[in-house]
């Protein structure tokens, strides 16, 4: 993205030292907001390394000052599934995080039990968002996969064509589950900060995709999202070897 300055890009020997490294940051980011008396939106995603680095906000956290009851939490998708299914991303940011340090302002896309589709369920997570006044995260993490999608946004999906909207409902998803609710690129692309959590060896040519000088977003979605005031691509070797 032209307007968009360019990304930044942070290598860590392995996943557990981009976790910490990932962690420690956000906190520092969280609590300096605060300091300065807003009231930070963060963005969290899904997937393995999200939750490595979901841990160790919780072993840090104690000391780093964050007052959780400041800070708003979302999600850059959701799985459409039902309310108590580990598959679903909320759930296993609550596990690994978000009720020990005592967050209670997050937000997700309702699940499979509490509305009837994946588009009622966009429909209210994007209403969350226009209570709140908000979408304009200070901090948006996001994961990316081997195919290179981001968020729920996948290669060559219908969802990358929403224009218009917040979110997005995703049917027929290439990777289990198949029916989610996404944010779209206008709504992802409303961050300030950027951040994408990429390890290992398999997610290595979609990094090196999403950041070549050519590409379609058609092909990488991740191509298409970019922070306002910043983007970091935090990767471990693995994840960096093509780069
Ligand atoms: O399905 C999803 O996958 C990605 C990445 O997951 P990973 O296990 O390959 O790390 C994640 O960014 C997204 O939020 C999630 O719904």
């Amino acid at each position: 993205m032209t307007d968009r300055p360019q990304p930044l890009i942070e290598v860590h020997d392995d996943a557990d030292a981009l976790a910490t490294a990932v962690a420690g940051e956000l906190l520092n980011r969280i609590a300096d907001a605060q300091a300065a008396g807003q009231v930070p939106h963060i963005g969290l995603t899904g997937g393995s390394i999200a939750e490595a680095v979901h841990r160790e906000i919780a072993r840090l956290a104690p000391e780093s000052g964050v007052d959780w009851g400041g800070v708003v939490i979302w999600f850059g998708d959701e799985r459409f599934v039902p309310s108590d299914s580990p598959d679903r991303n909320i759930n296993q940011a609550r596990a690994a995080f978000l009720e020990e340090v005592g967050a209670f302002r997050v937000h997700s896309a309702p699940a499979a039990d509490e509305v009837a589709s994946a588009e009622e369920s966009a429909a209210s997570y994007a209403d969350a968002f226009r209570a709140e006044g908000s979408g304009d995260f200070d901090v948006l993490m996001l994961g990316v996969g081997p195919d290179g999608h981001v968020a729920s946004l996948f290669p060559g999906h219908p969802g990358l064509d929403a224009t218009g909207a917040i979110t997005v409902a995703v049917h027929d998803s290439p990777k289990p589950p198949p029916d989610r609710v996404s944010l779209t690129f206008e709504a992802l692309n409303r961050a300030q900060s950027v951040w994408f959590l990429v390890s290992g060896e398999p997610k290595s040519d979609a990094v090196r995709r999403a950041l070549a000088d050519d590409g379609s977003i058609a092909e990488t979605p991740a191509r298409g999202v970019a922070g306002k005031a910043e983007t970091i691509w935090f990767l471990d070797r693995p994840a960096a070897s093509l780069i």
